[in-house]
């Protein structure tokens, strides 16, 4: 069963990601396996989730699905209110101009300084004002503790300090929602701990609405809501 047209429209302001009665599948013919069952959830703006849950048990795929990474198959996924099955190309990319990404691969370019990655983060928006943008990303990268790390290279920084780069990137373009898959892996504790002190900021003062798969229970604490899934069904869903 599709549920696009049975759900109602969500104003997309309130809950910036509405998830209906959505599944996922992998695999063809008999190795055809599904991951996600009936998921159903709705992110208040503003507010920081994390998803939790054992290893496979279809985190990431949620996280991707929510974060337009990849098609819906079955099921309904809102983003500001728009539906994605069967958005253009141009909607797509519109929404995901109001996006940001935190992959624990932070996925750096190898051959440009911390400042040309972060400034990376404000091209998909395509306005043309490179003063700007290099002050944008001058400002995070200092927000991030790498405020005498501006011109090095990634081969020349840690694991920790790319991983925050990479956070620099993601949070440049001012986003509306932000999608983070172990966010906090490569990083110590204080690190780690600047990181979530940033988004939880940034949810408080800009209304900026993250989405976070972690193992990392340290966080737990400072989320809004926890989810916990499990063979890729909500088991838990708890509003801390
Ligand atoms: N591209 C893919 N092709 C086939 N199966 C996949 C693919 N990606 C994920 N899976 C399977 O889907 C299920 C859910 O995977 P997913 O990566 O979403 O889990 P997870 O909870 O994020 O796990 P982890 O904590 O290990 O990252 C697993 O059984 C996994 O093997």
């Amino acid at each position: 069963m599709n549920v696009h047209s049975s759900v109602p429209t969500d104003a997309g302001s309130r809950h910036p990601v509405a998830i209906a009665g959505l599944n996922h599948w992998f695999g063809e013919g008999e190795a055809r396996k599904q991951v996600i069952f009936d998921v159903n959830m709705r992110i208040e703006g503003g507010s920081l989730t994390i998803l939790m849950g054992p290893s496979g048990s279809g985190k990431t795929t949620l996280l991707t699905l929510a974060g337009c990474l990849r098609d819906v198959q079955e099921g309904s996924v809102k983003m500001f209110g728009q539906e994605l099955y069967g958005a253009s190309e141009r909607e797509l990319v519109a929404n995901r101009r109001r996006m940001g990404f935190i992959f624990q691969a932070h996925n750096l370019h190898e051959s440009l300084t911390a400042t040309q990655n972060v400034m990376m983060g404000l091209e998909v928006h395509g306005r043309d004002d490179r003063g700007r943008y290099l002050e944008a990303s001058h400002h995070l990268l200092g927000l991030m503790g790498l405020g005498d790390r501006f011109d090095y290279l990634p081969s020349n920084l840690s694991g920790g300090q790319k991983q925050r780069v990479a956070v620099a990137r993601a949070l440049v373009g001012n986003p509306d929602i932000v999608f983070a898959d172990e966010p906090t892996a490569a990083l110590d504790k204080d690190s780690g701990g600047r990181v979530i002190r940033m988004l939880k900021r940034l949810g408080a003062e800009r209304g900026t609405t993250t989405v976070m798969v972690t193992h990392d229970n340290r966080i737990l604490e400072l989320a809004d809501r926890v989810v916990t899934l499990e063979d890729g069904r909500v088991v838990d869903d708890s509003a801390h």
